[in-house]
């Protein structure tokens, strides 16, 4: 049995009752001597409602990310390994629940490795299991922190002092645990005063951008533009744009990035008006086993997401879509990627192997 705790809803009245601590962890374990549950933020329901669900059973961790109540590589992977501390606890025989957890998504690597990573304590034991989980919670924490001090540096480095950056789908806090990946950056250049301007565009068609973006730069208090997707290439061919950042869901070995739909349109428009495109993911989101994006399983998902999510209907009913989740942005056109333990420079023909890992950083 799952609850939905709701802690924040607009209300008839629009007395908006206590809304999430900005603090507040996108995903986590709810440790019970009985009902031991993976509590995360229903992120479907933002940003009208701030709902957390106390997810009792593997299964409805699985429905979770499959319909992206949770979502965002790193914390689908951090889901992912709490579901299989949750799979041990709850049940006899694990395996399959544990199959489902690995297969709720393709793209992301970061929900296979987790999985897998924590599945290997089976044998040791629900605490062994647990604690593996609760580790990769703990490094997707520290990650955040540390990309978002080398971001800083790298803005410092390649753009002006107040760079209008562009950004797409969602890579703050509800994409990772606490403190994002791009837009953590966004956030830390925010703070120290060398943010020109944000313009997110909506990500068509479950408007992560539109709805989880907009809501964590507004809690943030950092001012912003909301875009309409084809509208990003034009606001740089205009001059609006100084930088785009991005999140990722795998770098493959050649550095060639698979992220959101739509980011491929942003890499080309920067590419023309010679403007950075830079990619900040966690060491957890590199996938040196997979040689280029050609090889990466990209996620189709439904038609109704297309023609009937929170909108009005735009097209007749048995109408078929095209809707791939992600698209591919070939390494040349990548300027750098920012990861929490060092800067590749793939567009200047760097490779991985050319940086090393540095160290783990704090950003305060
Ligand atoms: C920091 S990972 C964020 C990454 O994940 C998003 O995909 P989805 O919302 O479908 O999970 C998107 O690709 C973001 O860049």
């Amino acid at each position: 049995m799952s609850s939905t705790e709701p802690l924040r809803s607009t209300s008839p009245t629009g007395d908006v009752p206590p809304s999430f601590s900005l603090d507040q962890r996108t995903v986590d374990w709810v440790e019970h001597p009985s009902r031991p549950a993976v509590e995360l933020i229903d992120q479907t329901a933002l940003p009208d409602v701030e709902r957390l669900l106390r997810l009792e059973t593997v299964e409805d961790v699985v429905d979770a990310i499959q319909r992206l109540a949770v979502r965002g590589a790193p914390a689908i992977g951090v889901a992912g390994g709490l579901g299989v501390a949750l799979a041990v606890r709850t049940l006899a025989e694990p395996g399959a629940a544990i199959s489902a957890l690995r297969d709720a998504r393709p793209t992301a690597v970061n929900l296979a490795r987790a999985v897998d990573r924590v599945a290997a304590f089976v044998h040791a034991g629900p605490d062994a299991v647990l604690a593996e989980a609760l580790a990769i919670r703990d490094e997707e924490i520290a990650s955040s922190d540390s990309m978002a001090a080398y971001g800083v540096d790298l803005f410092a480095e390649i753009c002006g002092p107040q760079p209008r950056v562009l950004t797409h789908c969602n890579t703050g806090g509800l994409a990772t645990v606490t403190g994002g990946t791009a837009l953590g950056v966004v956030f830390a250049l925010h703070r120290i005063g060398r943010l020109g301007g944000v313009v997110a565009s909506e990500t068509r068609p479950l408007l992560q951008g539109a709805r989880l973006t907009t809501w964590e730069l507004a809690r943030a208090g950092v001012p912003f533009r909301l875009a309409v997707d084809g509208a990003g290439p034009y606001l740089i061919a205009r001059g609006e744009i100084d930088a785009v950042i991005i999140g990722a869901d795998r770098i493959c070995a050649n550095g060639d990035v698979v992220n959101k739909i739509g980011s491929y349109a942003h890499a080309l428009g920067a590419a023309r008006a010679g403007i950075p495109f830079i990619v900040v993911a966690p060491e957890s989101t590199v996938d040196l086993a997979t040689l280029s994006g050609a090889d990466v399983e990209i996620e189709d998902r439904s038609d109704a997401e297309v023609v009937g999510f929170k909108s009005a209907r735009s097209a007749p009913d048995g109408v078929t879509t095209a809707n791939p989740a992600f698209d591919v942005t070939p390494s040349d056109l990548v300027t750098a990627v920012v990861t929490d333990r060092r800067v590749v420079r793939f567009a200047a023909g760097q490779t991985w192997d050319d940086v090393p890992l540095g160290p783990l950083r704090s950003f305060s």
